[in-house]
């Protein structure tokens, strides 16, 4: 209870945002590096930070939760999330950076759960990824893009992809021309880039 209760308190990792900004960074992050761009991203904008917290919450070393994470990927599942900000105040916003680890080749599901959770039509969504490895990039941006067919996009367009839907099998490397901060020390050149 007492790490919770810390996690809920700290004013960088807020569970429902603050409402000072028309920007809302929205993220999931198990290990960190996520949340450290999103920080970044956040202290540089000026945005609200709103972090995403699965209603069951992950094992603290996420790998113990592997199997599950692959289920609710590869099954294309939405795990419930614990602290969903009322549509109002999701309306507010104007651009939503939406950032997540590449978990089994997709976004965490429960960031699905919460982009499914809101009208964006009209936003602009910016997506953001932590990776181990620099494959699935593709797949993991595709998923975000259907899920939000009606909100602009930065990137307006993604690298073709031969077959988004399957994420089990490897396909062509596709990942080139994602343009993507490696870490927290490369969001600033990268909100340059893409004119934020
Ligand atoms: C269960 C699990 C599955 C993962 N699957 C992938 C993957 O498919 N591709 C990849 O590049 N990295 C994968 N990773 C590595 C994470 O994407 C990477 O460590 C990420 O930066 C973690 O972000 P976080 O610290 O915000 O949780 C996986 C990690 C875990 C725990």
């Amino acid at each position: 209870a007492c790490s919770a209760d810390e996690k809920t308190s700290d004013p960088e990792t807020p569970d429902q945002p603050a409402g000072n900004s028309n920007i809302l960074v929205a993220y999931f992050s198990a290990t960190g590096n996520t949340q450290r761009v999103a920080e970044r991203i956040a202290a540089l904008t000026g945005a609200d930070v709103y972090r995403i917290e699965a209603a069951d919450p992950y094992a603290a070393d996420p790998y113990d939760d592997s199997d599950r994470v692959q289920r609710e990927a590869y099954g294309d599942l939405r795990p419930g999330v614990a602290n969903l900000p009322v549509a109002e105040t999701i309306a507010r916003y104007d651009t939503i950076f939406v950032g997540s680890p590449c978990w089994w080749h997709q976004p965490a599901m429960v960031v699905c759960t919460f982009l499914e959770a809101y009208d964006l039509s009209g936003k602009t969504i910016v997506p953001f990824f932590t990776y181990g490895a620099t494959t699935y990039l593709n797949e993991s941006m595709q998923k975000i893009y259907r899920l939000t067919p009606e909100s602009k996009h930065i990137p307006a367009t993604l690298p073709e992809d031969l077959d988004p839907d399957d994420i089990t099998t490897p396909g062509r490397p596709d990942d080139a021309g994602i343009d993507m901060p490696g870490s927290a020390g490369g969001v600033e050149s990268w909100l340059k880039r893409i004119g934020i």
